[in-house]
């Protein structure tokens, strides 16, 4: 008969889907690191890549430019939740991805099937490789890349509340500026063909709008925990 410990032993996969400023990265690194799973963060995939291309020339208006290179560039991410890592090519990019360029590019990007493809390949091939289990944040986890996931959660949180928290962190930002991109951004994920930002049938709602994020960390962590019970 199996006991508490071998239980909690089992990997657990956690899903973690949303628009952008709900609060995924900061939720789902936390969440690995108190339990002791790996961590991925796929929007930094998307942005990686877009990087490259960015970088390379390539035709951003130009869907067939960009799958032409999509199996191009080497990502690799770095799944310690203390120290998430993101490589091109044997580059460090954590910063580069993080500018307005690549932030208003990589919808364009990201909807090309052909990049999907070959980012979802790298996901399940990290997921399935973390030991004790990931938690995996981006738009189209639950429902695309780990559709068996043991635990899915969708974060929603007014326009207003991420638009805030988004340009508190680029120092200055007009909050309205910043509250029209994101929804222009949200826009385009939701509305593309090619697995789209959208919530599995089976994932857990959480609003994060007027919780703290210590509060959205720990309702995430029960749900994990009462998962891991039930395995
Ligand atoms: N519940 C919350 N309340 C207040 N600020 C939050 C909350 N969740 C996240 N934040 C802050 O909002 C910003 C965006 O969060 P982030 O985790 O990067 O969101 P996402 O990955 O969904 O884009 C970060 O500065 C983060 O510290
Ligand atoms: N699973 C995912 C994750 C991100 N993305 C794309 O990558 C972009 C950047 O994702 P991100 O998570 O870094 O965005 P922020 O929430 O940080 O603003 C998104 O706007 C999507 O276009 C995606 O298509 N699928």
């Amino acid at each position: 008969m199996e006991n508490g410990a071998a239980r909690t032993a089992q990997p657990v996969i956690v899903a973690i889907d949303g628009p952008s400023g709900t609060g995924k990265s900061s939720t789902s690194k936390a969440v690995a690191a108190q339990l002791g799973l790996s961590y991925l963060d796929t929007g930094a995939q998307y942005r990686a890549i877009t990087w490259w291309m960015v970088t390379n020339g390539i035709d951003m208006e130009d869907p067939s430019a960009i799958a032409a290179v999509a199996g191009k560039p080497e990502i690799v991410s770095g799944t310690d939740p203390a120290h998430p890592t993101i490589t091109v090519d044997g580059v460090d990019v954590a910063g580069p991805i993080r500018t307005q360029e690549v932030t208003a590019k990589v919808s364009a990007v990201s909807a090309v099937p052909e990049v999907r493809t070959r980012i979802t390949e790298l996901q399940r091939s990290l997921a399935t490789s973390a030991e004790d289990g990931i938690v995996v944040e981006g738009r189209d986890i639950g429902t695309t890349v780990l559709p068996d996931a043991d635990l899915k959660i969708f974060l929603t949180a007014s326009p207003e509340a991420r638009a805030a928290r988004r340009s508190g962190e680029l120092k200055g930002a007009d909050v309205h500026a910043t509250r029209e991109a994101l929804i222009k951004r949200d826009a385009a994920d939701s509305s593309r063909k090619a697995s789209p930002l959208a919530k599995a049938g089976d994932a857990v709602e959480v609003d994060t709008t007027d919780l703290t994020l210590a509060q959205v960390i720990e309702c995430v962590v029960t749900l994990v925990e009462e998962k891991r019970a039930a395995k």
